[in-house]
């Protein structure tokens, strides 16, 4: 199964994260935004889609920059995940956890300490040594 997600930067050092709500699998771990892909959408419009719904952000699909993926190993749920990440600069406009638990705005230092899905620990890890560069 596909799943999207979003890095978004703030420009000024700092990365937006997602606490889920706990009634969800993966309840009350800290990820990158974003859900799965429906059929009949490709990754980017899934991503618009999730961000909307999920923040009441509009994304502009040109500024997305696919970033990295990763997966999860066969036979560990019955449908293994795929997450792929992708960056974009945040416009400064409104956001808010619309679908429930909460937001906030770290650092990569910050990320990294955050208790996260297996796939958000690798893919931050990736996502920091590529945006240190
Ligand atoms: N959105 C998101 N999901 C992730 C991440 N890492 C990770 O393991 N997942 C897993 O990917 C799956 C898809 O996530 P989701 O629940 O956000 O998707 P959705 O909103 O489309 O689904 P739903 O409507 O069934 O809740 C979940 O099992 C979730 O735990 C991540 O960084 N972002």
């Amino acid at each position: 199964m596909c799943v999207v997600a979003l890095a978004l930067h703030d420009g000024k050092g700092r990365w937006l994260m997602h606490r889920r709500p706990e009634e969800k699998h993966h309840g009350g771990l800290w990820e990158f935004p974003g859900g799965k892909v429906e059929s009949r959408e490709n990754p980017a419009q899934a991503l618009v889609r999730e961000i909307s719904e999920e923040l009441g952000l509009t994304l502009d699909p040109r500024k997305l920059e696919p970033c990295r993926f990763a997966q999860e190993e066969p036979g560990e749920r019955e449908s293994p995940i795929v997450i792929l990440l992708y960056t974009c600069s945040w416009d400064g406009s409104a956001l808010a956890a619309l679908e429930g638990g909460e937001i906030g705005w770290f650092t990569p230092s910050a990320v990294l300490e955050l208790d996260m899905p297996p796939l958000d620990i690798a893919l931050a890890a990736g996502l920091f040594e590529k945006a240190s560069d």
